[in-house]
């Protein structure tokens, strides 16, 4: 059996990144560039005003002026401001020429009309040369690469294409992923009662989801692949075949299938996949997930393209840990990622997590950022240990209620460097158990030992989602105990 990272080295020497496309702006979030992007013009493009207020000749200094014109946002008026007049300015308004300094407003008083009737202001500030003036091109200059090749469009991104008018872009191509789910159990979701001996299909929508939300951000925003979903396959070769040939005909980039991989006389997915293909390896040690399958197949009648095939575990949670280990990369690798792998971070475990002798386990788990939870010493180390005994290092002091509530108290702001990430486990690991991925934003890497890792311990974790959206912590009375830079 091969380890998880030498299965995601084998997947991702495999796959290549996908040709570019243009696309419109409005369908550009969550896509990598394919070309650098230049800005065609400065922004400002005109010496703009940042405040409301008077542009001014800077030597002029305090005084009695007459306004002697108006320059808006949007409306280019030449006059010329001349030593001893002003001329009132809005923010982002173009400075009228002759002006070197802009005076807010709340530095001026209207003073009385003078007896041609022309409107007078009094400045009461000196202004300095140069003042409240965005000088042209000090965002943006004409010629600036503004984006890379290579990088991904999030929403700052999007401002920027349309600040520099690139409303047509080359992105890397979304791959076509098709889902299949396998087994003669497997019935639609839709269905109520169930007959004898079924059990809804759950892996062919979250994975269907999995594949379009893809990796650029947790909770949706494109980056994702352009999905087909093929239904479920009986468990006979003909089936099974027919569904493979289905993938085949509609061109998809990979097949991800759910089931039909392990030991039994009716998992029929590597065979077929062995007669029709290459497999490059059909079990992983890890937990869960061990059946996990990676083939390539070589469509010569499609001029000799290849197919990327993942045989994932049919056991839900075995099929969700494997998508993201795996799965997900090889997506993001294929859309343009330059680095399509999870990324990692440090959390500590809030309780004792019991480790398996024989596989390295991906432990499901919902972080947290905050202070110490209620009923956990402050961390004292920083190591990862795996053995079995109470090393004391690694084991927390558990105080007592009362304390706990004290400690609480005093928690009341809590200091930023007492705070860290929090790996809150989702409970019974059990890889049929969907609900173990409740929630959960990272895989925690139990590394594989006959022993329990306990709370405390500083453990690694695969973001599996984005943290903008986990949970809040909250003292007791329900006070939010997240603090903020002191003086914030
Ligand atoms: N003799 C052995 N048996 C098994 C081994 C082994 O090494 N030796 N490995 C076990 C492990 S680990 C896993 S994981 C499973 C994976 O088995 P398959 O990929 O062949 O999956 P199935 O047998 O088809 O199904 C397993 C389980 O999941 C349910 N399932 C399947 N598809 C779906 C679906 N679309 N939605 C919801 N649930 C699904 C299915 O009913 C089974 O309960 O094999 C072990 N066996
Ligand atoms: O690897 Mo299986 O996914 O343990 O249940």
């Amino acid at each position: 059996m091969i380890s998880i990272p030498e299965a995601q080295d084998i997947v991702l020497s495999h796959t290549l990144p996908l040709g570019a496309v243009t696309v419109h702006l409005s369908d550009a979030l969550g896509r990598v560039l394919a070309e650098d992007v230049h800005a065609p013009d400065s922004l400002p493009p005109f010496p703009a005003s940042i405040k409301d207020g008077y542009a001014v000749v800077s030597s002029d200094g305090v005084g009695e002026y007459p306004v002697i014109g108006e320059s808006r946002a949007g409306q280019l008026d030449e006059l010329p401001v001349r030593p001893g007049t002003v001329a009132y300015i809005t923010t982002g308004a173009p400075v009228p020429p002759g002006a070197d300094a802009v005076v807010q407003v709340e530095d001026t008083e209207v003073a009385p009309q003078g007896p041609d009737g022309v409107r007078r202001v009094r400045i009461n500030k000196a202004a300095k040369a140069g003042q409240d003036i965005r000088p042209v091109g000090s965002d943006i200059a004409e010629g600036d690469i503004v984006l890379r090749a290579g990088e991904l469009v999030g929403v700052a991104e999007v401002g920027i294409l349309a600040t520099v008018g690139a409303v047509q872009l080359k992105v890397h191509a979304k791959p076509k992923v098709a889902v299949l789910s396998t087994g003669d159990e497997v019935v639609d979701p839709a269905t109520r009662p169930l007959g004898p001996g079924q059990i809804r299909d759950a892996n062919r929508a979250m994975l269907l989801a999995a594949a379009a939300r893809g990796g650029g951000g947790g909770g949706g925003g494109g980056g994702g692949a352009e999905v087909l979903d093929l239904g479920v396959a009986r468990d006979t070769e003909g089936h099974l075949e027919g569904c493979v040939a289905a993938a085949i005909e509609r061109r998809v980039d990979v097949l991800i299938t759910s089931g039909g991989v392990s030991m039994g006389d009716r998992d029929l997915v590597k065979p077929l996949l062995a007669r029709q293909g290459t497999i490059h390896f059909g079990r992983v040690r890890m937990k869960p997930g061990k059946p996990l399958t990676f083939a390539t197949l070589e469509i010569a009648e499609q001029g000799g393209r290849q197919m990327l095939v993942f045989g994932l575990p049919g056991n839900p949670v075995s099929s969700f840990v494997c998508f993201n280990l795996v799965v997900l990369p090889a997506i993001r690798k294929m859309a343009g990622w330059a680095a399509p792998e999870l990324r990692r971070v440090a959390a500590r475990l809030t309780r004792d997590i019991p480790q398996d002798p024989e596989r390295p386990e991906y432990h499901r788990a919902t972080l947290s950022w905050g202070p110490t939870p209620p009923g956990l010493a402050s961390p004292t180390n920083t190591n990862t240990n795996t053995n079995t005994d109470t090393n004391t290092n690694t084991t927390p002091n558990i105080v007592s209620g009362e304390a706990a509530s004290q400690q609480q108290q005093q928690q009341q702001p809590a200091p930023l460097d007492a705070c860290e990430l929090w790996a809150h486990s989702t409970g019974n690991q059990i890889s049929s158990r969907l609900l173990s991925a409740r929630s959960a934003n990272a895989l925690l890497e139990i590394p594989c030992a006959a022993g329990v890792l306990r709370a405390g311990t500083l453990v690694s974790a695969l973001l599996i989602d984005d943290l903008g959206s986990m949970p809040v912590p909250v003292a007791e009375g329900g006070v939010a105990v997240v603090p903020t830079t002191p003086g914030f």
